[in-house]
């Protein structure tokens, strides 16, 4: 991480280096200290210009050379800072698949290695902190040792409190993950505070104190293991103190007898006074210093299980393969089944079934049926924990993901409200085309979204969200409708899956768009490509040519609409039901 930190900014990095040679003068002072109390005594007026020039010299310096160094570090801490966290967010982006988004233990990490980031930043003030201290102290010990050997023993009197630091090591650690949890919950409630829509629920439900309650409850239980810990360790420290300033006072005491019994000169006795000091302060440096590459090793150690896990992931997947041109048979699911982590069902067992290239499907099914999950699988969001899902007869694990998914497009209910340029937040769809006009405006007609971009006042360059100058806000409806012709964007997909983004819009708007996605995906044919439509309103999916119901993660009825009438299933009823809410 050090070398990470060197290269993120080398001037920064050698300038903070400033602060060593710093510390080096600043060591001498004790022998100056010395020098100036003999001059005094012996009436020299060499030994005492010596010891001012010294003074005045060494302190000016080093006042100097710690500015520039301490303004280094700091630049550099920030530096490192912002280049940690890009890292984390390409390793997060790089990995192919969704279920770490889901997976508490890595959240839980993640809040970790968040919180202590500065740890990360602070790479190389860790290591300059160490330089600085040790050669500090060499000094120190030189100086120290030239004036009498008993200072030594002053020395070893900081010890002990170095042989503790792994202990208040152990502490830091306990401390930072049993309060990541409550950290995680606690960000999580004041983003809710944050969140307009969450803010619309919080008002309606008064919830406000509510909030209020739970956020300080989780905040304090997020800081409790870090007071346990503060105590245990100013307790630790206080025995420390006690035992250094003990130990010196008797040291200086002895000196002080044999100064006045003349076996020890008076500037001995100022550079041991002024040492004592200085050997107390780097002590504290060092362990302080050891705190600092401690948190640096947790924070380390958390950046490396991130990166072996993303590569675990990276491992998962090994497919290489590319996908078709074109589909001639279609996707096949293979006795697929889905176990959500740490889920005791599957959310979609046991699943045969055929699309077959140049088909509309559509999936309806009660909420938690896997219709979502469905679409997971299809998208290669989640790998099946058994079974495969075959693309014209090749494993979708055997196809290299992005490859994948650069031929396939979707909308989601979930959709993301992307705070760009109108245009861009349409031509992501496809970034070869992001900023392809005429493409754009097929996208929003194909998404029946071209209404949209009629009311906005710079058109295609309307800045969207007014959490930015001159942004436009959207209604729930027309932010759903950008982001379905986002997903009309990629010409040709082989698998085009819409997961109710039409939820927002009414009946007959969701109806006339699915008609128009079923001709469209039938003009299309020339892919193969497979559409894929996800909705609750049975009244809207009469025509695609398959339609499944799903129900507790299996597909109990298959068929197209009319042949599902006619059976008299769960489907007829269904529609039967909801055709008589709309009359
Ligand atoms: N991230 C998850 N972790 C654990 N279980 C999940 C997760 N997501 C979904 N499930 C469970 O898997 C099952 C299928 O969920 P899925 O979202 O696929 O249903 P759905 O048919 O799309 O529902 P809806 O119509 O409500 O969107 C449900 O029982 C749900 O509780």
């Amino acid at each position: 991480m050090t070398v990470i930190a060197f290269r993120v900014s080398r001037t920064q990095s050698l300038l903070a280096f400033g602060e060593t040679a710093g510390k080096v003068l600043y060591g001498l002072n004790p022998l100056f200290y010395g020098l100036f109390d003999s001059g005094v005594i012996h009436r020299d007026v060499r030994q005492l210009m010596i010891a001012v020039i010294g003074l005045g010299f060494g302190t000016g310096i080093n006042g100097i050379l710690q500015w520039v160094g301490t303004s280094a570090r700091l630049k550099q801490q920030v530096y490192v800072g912002f280049e940690f966290s890009r890292q984390i967010a390409l390793m997060m982006s790089e990995i192919e698949t969704l279920d770490h988004h889901e997976d508490p233990v890595l959240l839980d990490k993640l809040q970790s290695f968040r919180s202590w980031s500065g740890g990360v930043g602070g790479a190389l003030n860790a290591l300059l902190n160490m330089v600085n201290s040790v050669a500090w102290s060499a000094t120190t010990l030189i100086v120290a040792l030239s004036a009498d050997w008993r200072l030594i023993i002053l020395a070893l009197l900081g010890i002990p409190r170095l042989l503790l630091v792994p202990v208040t090591q152990r502490w830091n650690k306990i401390a930072e993950e049993t309060g990541s949890p409550f950290r995680r919950l606690a960000d999580q409630l004041v983003d809710l505070t944050r969140d307009r829509d969450a803010g619309a629920e919080s008002r309606v439900f008064a919830l406000r104190t509510l909030l209020m309650q739970r956020i300080s409850s989780s905040s304090r239980r997020a800081q409790r293991p870090d007071q346990d810990r503060n105590t245990k360790t100013a307790m630790l420290e206080l025995g420390n103190g006690l035992f250094f300033f003990g130990g010196a006072a008797a040291i200086i005491g002895w000196m002080v007898h044999d100064a006045i019994g003349g076996t020890v000169a008076v500037s001995a006795l100022t550079i041991a006074v002024t040492s004592m000091g200085s050997l107390q302060e780097i002590s504290s440096g060092l362990v302080s210093t050891a705190r600092w590459l401690g948190q640096e090793s947790r924070s380390a150690t958390r950046f490396v299980w991130l990166r072996d896990y993303a590569a675990t992931i990276h491992a998962r997947h090994t497919g290489h393969r590319r996908p078709p041109a074109r589909l001639d048979n279609g996707i096949r699911l293979e006795h697929v089944s889905y176990r959500y982590n740490g889920a005791d069902s599957d959310a979609l067992c046991d699943v045969d079934l055929d699309l077959p290239a140049g088909t509309v499907v559509a999936v309806v099914g009660e909420n938690g049926a896997g219709k979502s999950t469905l679409v997971k699988l299809l998208t290669g969001m989640y790998q099946p924990t058994g079974g495969r899902v075959l693309i014209d007869d090749v494993d979708l694990a055997e196809i290299d993901l992005d490859a994948w998914r650069a031929r396939t497009s979707a909308a989601f209910q979930d959709h993301a409200n992307l705070e760009f340029l109108a245009g861009e937040a349409i031509g992501l769809g496809d970034l070869d085309h992001i900023e392809d006009e005429p493409e754009i405006n097929r996208a929003l007609a194909d998404g029946a979204a071209s209404d949209v971009l009629t009311a906005l006042p710079q058109r295609l360059q309307t800045q969207l969200g007014t959490t930015w100058p001159d942004g436009v806000n959207l209604s729930g409806g027309q932010w759903q409708r950008l982001a379905i012709a986002r997903g009309m964007m990629r010409r040709q997909p082989l698998l085009l899956a819409l997961d109710e983004p039409t939820s927002a819009l009414d009946a007959a708007t969701e109806h006339a768009l699915f008609d128009r996605y079923a001709t469209a995906a039938r003009d299309a044919g020339r892919s193969g490509g497979v559409t894929v439509l996800v909705t609750h309103r049975f009244s809207t999916v009469a025509a695609a040519d398959t339609v499944l119901v799903l129900a507790e993660g299996r597909i109990v009825e298959q068929g197209t609409h009319r042949q599902l009438m006619a059976a008299g299933g769960a489907y007829a009823e269904l529609y039967e039901i909801q055709a008589r809410g709309y009359r």
